[in-house]
């Protein structure tokens, strides 16, 4: 049973221009995506830049305004109540960004960003906020000494680790990750996600992990949406994303993945040619009028969203 559903929700962006700087077209940048979350489930976002994954997490949480579509949270439509700052809501989804450095305050020492989403929802005594913030503290693997001193005294795994304590202040039910270990040194990575993990089952977290990396999305998420272009050319499970891709743009970003083992690789990337190839083949009457087989490499933007307005029916 899902907590919260979004639905058709789309963000466009105004472009303006001309001598009355009007508007003159718009960015869709997320364009009808609906997405469900369960408790304790880890969902994966994943799509090259600029496809509108950071859009669909910001605006999930309030930070973007959404153009239509709406956001249902434990039944009741909270699509205009995001920005409540003292909404149940807000408490129970947070997010968590790429750039540790600027999510958290410069001038405020550890103890006083954690305490932010206490003191604004937990109404603890002096006491009990104290101990709350040792407790996260561990949670997150830092020492108590770390409370007085400030963002800069960390290295980035350290300030990802804080930014994570104060996220799960509150108990929430959804982290919003977006990007949240591709600043960090691949070893620090490995931490911070393998921590995450650990957070997730001790807690019941649900995430919505946003990544251009599909190894990071496969370690963490057992259901991934592909986008492209502000929309989901596929979802499903790990399993069937990652053994039996659908759409040609899964396919792509899998078979762009480096392969690590030299053994097989030939035939391996040969095998990923003749699905692409068999695709193609099989779907080229909707994207190609005349009937024509396409060659691989002259498929455009347009092919690729042809084909997944194909697969939702809308062609
Ligand atoms: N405030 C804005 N005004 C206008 N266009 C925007 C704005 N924010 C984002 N966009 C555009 O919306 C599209 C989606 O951007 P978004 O940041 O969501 O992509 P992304 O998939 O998160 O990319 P990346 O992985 O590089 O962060 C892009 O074309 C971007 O240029």
């Amino acid at each position: 049973m899902s907590f919260m559903q979004i639905n058709d929700l789309r963000v466009h962006y105004p472009i303006r221009g001309g001598f009355f700087n009007t508007v003159i077209d718009n960015v869709h940048a997320v364009d009808g995506i609906n997405l469900e979350f369960e408790k304790g489930k880890a969902y994966g976002l994943v799509g090259e830049s600029g496809c509108g994954k950071s859009t669909t997490g910001k605006s999930i949480i309030g930070l973007e305004k959404i153009t239509s579509g709406n956001i249902i949270y434990e039944g009741e439509d909270v699509t205009n109540k995001r920005r409540n700052p003292n909404s149940t809501f807000n408490r129970d989804i947070q997010m968590i960004f790429q750039d540790a450095n600027s999510s958290l305050n410069p001038r405020k020492r550890v103890q006083d960003i954690i305490a932010e989403p206490i003191r604004n929802f937990l109404k603890l005594t002096p006491d009990e906020e104290k101990r709350k913030i040792n407790e996260l503290l561990a949670i997150v693997g830092m020492n108590e000494d770390a409370k007085v001193k400030y963002p800069h005294e960390f290295s980035g795994g350290q300030k990802q680790r804080i930014g994570i304590a104060r996220a799960i202040a509150c108990n929430p039910k959804l982290i919003i990750a977006d990007e949240p270990v591709s600043a960090l040194d691949l070893s620090v990575q490995a931490q911070v996600l393998n921590f995450m993990k650990d957070i997730q089952e001790e807690f019941g977290l649900s995430y919505l992990f946003i990544s251009h990396d599909l190894g990071v999305v496969k370690h963490m998420c057992e259901h991934i949406s592909i986008m492209y272009k502000g929309r989901f050319v596929e979802s499903g499970n790990r399993e069937d994303i990652y053994t039996n891709p659908q759409h040609i743009y899964t396919k792509r970003l899998l078979s762009a993945i480096p392969d690590v083992n030299p053994i097989g690789r030939d035939v391996r990337k040969r095998d990923r040619i003749k699905v692409e190839a068999d695709y193609v083949i099989e779907h080229k009457n909707y994207y190609d009028p005349n009937g024509r087989v396409f060659d691989l490499k002259k498929l455009t933007d347009t092919h690729f969203v042809a084909m997944s307005a194909h697969e939702k029916g809308g062609m």
